[in-house]
């Protein structure tokens, strides 16, 4: 039997690389083992691939599995949402696009100016939903730190769910930390039966938040549109920020507004296509 043809899009959000692959229409099994093989390659690196399914929900584009670069799953990616939002909004010819993850249902539409805005869903807060392996009464700041207990490098990191879990440590100064060293280590602490996605936050203004972000399975990427979300929602429980506010990464600023109505975070931000092609037909064959 020949090799399925599979084709890729290349796209980023804000720097977060982003593969689409699209079996809406073709029936190809994805290892982990094959997902880390596409994210070897520099011409389909990745840090998450979103791999659109058939629509399991009437009123939905498609059903979105996410993969990280080491072949793991996630509910959850913001970035990579708008990338499939503009792919969707293209293709109906439509200015709004809804998808359905593991987390829930996805409503995203074109906010202008090249913008797409996704509503990310309500934040989750309680210690079993984030998880945390045994009980904290009050996830705004929990006990967990690196370092010596009389003097700690990181400690009392704030815990959101925002479809995936998320630690942010309040600094002072985002880029004096060696994030690379410290993240490896900080995903997989035993109080995170999950792993984490693992963040540094600068709160600038009351409006404000400088980001870097250390994302469970991919490592250290230019931006996380989850983990600006889970920031924004941790400083306005903290009373540190309002409730609407920029979060700036590396790659850039993305909008965060938590909406009073209905608890939903909204997040808007850029896309940007790449290049397209097709999967290494060798890999496929063992997949399909
Ligand atoms: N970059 C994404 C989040 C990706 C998921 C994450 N690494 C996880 O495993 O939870 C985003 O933009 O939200």
């Amino acid at each position: 039997m020949s090799a399925p043809s599979i084709r890729y899009r290349k796209m980023n959000g804000l720097g977060n690389e982003i593969l689409v692959v699209d079996l809406r229409a073709q029936s190809v099994s994805l290892t982990p083992a094959l997902v880390r093989e596409i994210a070897a390659r520099p011409d389909t690196h990745f840090d998450q691939m979103m791999v659109l399914l058939r629509p399991r929900s009437h009123g939905t584009d498609a059903y979105v599995r996410i993969f990280n670069t080491d072949g793991s799953l996630s509910a959850a990616c913001g970035n990579g949402t708008r990338c499939i939002a503009a792919l969707a909004m293209e293709e109906t010819g439509r200015s709004e696009a809804t998808f359905e993850t593991d987390a829930g249902l996805l409503p995203s539409w074109d906010a202008g100016d090249g913008l797409i805005t996704v509503d990310m869903g309500a934040p989750k807060f309680g210690w079993s939903e984030i998880p945390l392996a045994r009980e904290f009464a009050d996830t705004r700041a929990i006990d967990l730190r690196v370092g010596p207990a009389e003097a700690p490098i990181l400690s009392q990191p704030s815990v959101a769910n925002m479809g995936n879990p998320h630690a942010i440590f309040w600094v002072d100064d985002v880029g004096a930390y060696d994030l690379a060293r410290l993240g490896p280590q900080l995903e997989t602490d035993p109080v995170f039966p999950e792993r984490a996605n693992i963040s540094l936050a600068q709160v600038t203004a009351p409006d404000g938040i400088t980001l870097r972000v250390w994302e469970r399975g991919a490592g250290l990427t230019r931006a996380c549109g989850s983990a600006a979300c889970a920031a924004a929602v941790a400083a306005a429980r903290l009373g540190l920020t309002g409730r609407s506010v920029t979060v700036t990464l590396p790659g850039g600023p993305l909008l965060i507004e938590w909406r009073e109505r209905d608890d939903h975070v909204l997040m808007t931000g850029p896309w940007e296509f790449e290049h397209e092609g097709m999967l290494p037909a060798g890999s496929l064959e063992t997949a399909a």
